[in-house]
């Protein structure tokens, strides 16, 4: 029987929000709060909001997360943010190796995972996304990607008190479309079983989200899933009463 590991709700904005889009985020934390005894809350934001996202939900329960961080720690890499500039913006958490990177920005599971090291190295927690595309779904290597990726990606004596996994099968991603209950229940058990093979004990401890089109009308059901210990949030993470809805749910 696996032990209650508690529940972390991220919210991924993407390129998404400026600095009206505060406002929201004050009101997440307003709502997060009542919820914080249970569970942990996150917004991750474009970095050019992590400071005053950071300034408003001060002495709240509500943490700030970046979307993504350099692979390298400093020096002549222009546009990139390293991980020590995220965690001096007052962000305690970052994704990384998120389907929008490693596809669109051609990222591989050795890029991420250094990502995932400069990230843990500066304190902050890293999010690790892995998923499947459409196509390996269609012919049935899942788990062949899934566990890939794992092995690839997640840094070798990784600690389940800065490290999280979140599974985003790619097609659920933005299209309203989610696995069923048991796909969702049998992958988070494999990913798990995969968990503990690399990290033993602390792979047993490690939180694994599950993203891709969570709203709340399907929340509660996802939530109810062993092995689903929370959630990355994108289009309904944008809208408080959406997200506290999600957040609920947990
Ligand atoms: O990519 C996601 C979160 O990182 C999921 O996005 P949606 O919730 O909009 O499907």
């Amino acid at each position: 029987m696996s032990e209650k590991i508690r529940p972390l709700i991220a919210g991924n904005w993407k390129m998404n929000g400026l600095s009206a889009s505060l406002s929201e985020i004050a009101l997440i934390a307003e709502g997060a709060d009542a919820h914080s005894q249970r569970l942990d809350t996150l917004i991750c934001p474009s970095a050019t909001l992590l400071v005053a996202a950071g300034a408003r939900t001060a002495g709240t329960s509500l943490a700030i997360g970046a979307q993504d961080c350099s692979s390298e720690t400093h020096g002549a890499y222009t546009g990139d943010v390293s991980a020590a500039m995220v965690a001096d913006s007052g962000a305690r958490a970052v994704i990384v190796g998120h389907s929008e990177r490693r596809q669109g920005r051609g990222e591989t599971s050795a890029d991420v995972k250094r990502k995932a090291e400069r990230a843990v190295e500066a304190g902050l927690q890293a999010i690790i996304c892995i998923g499947e595309t459409e196509e390996e779904m269609l012919k049935g290597a899942t788990q062949d990607v899934l566990l890939r990726q794992l092995q690839g990606s997640v840094p070798a004596r990784s600690k389940s008190s800065s490290v999280v996994i979140a599974y985003e099968p790619v097609w659920a991603i933005g299209t309203g479309r989610t696995p069923s209950i048991d796909n969702i229940a049998g992958l988070h058990a494999f990913i798990r079983t995969s968990l503990i093979d690399l990290l033993g004990e602390e792979g047993r401890r490690m939180r694994i989200l599950y993203g891709g089109s969570v709203k709340p009308d399907n929340a509660t059901e996802i939530a109810g899933i062993e092995d689903v210990n929370g959630a990355l949030v994108g289009g309904a993470s944008l809208k408080a009463s959406d997200f506290l809805a999600i957040v609920k749910s947990f």
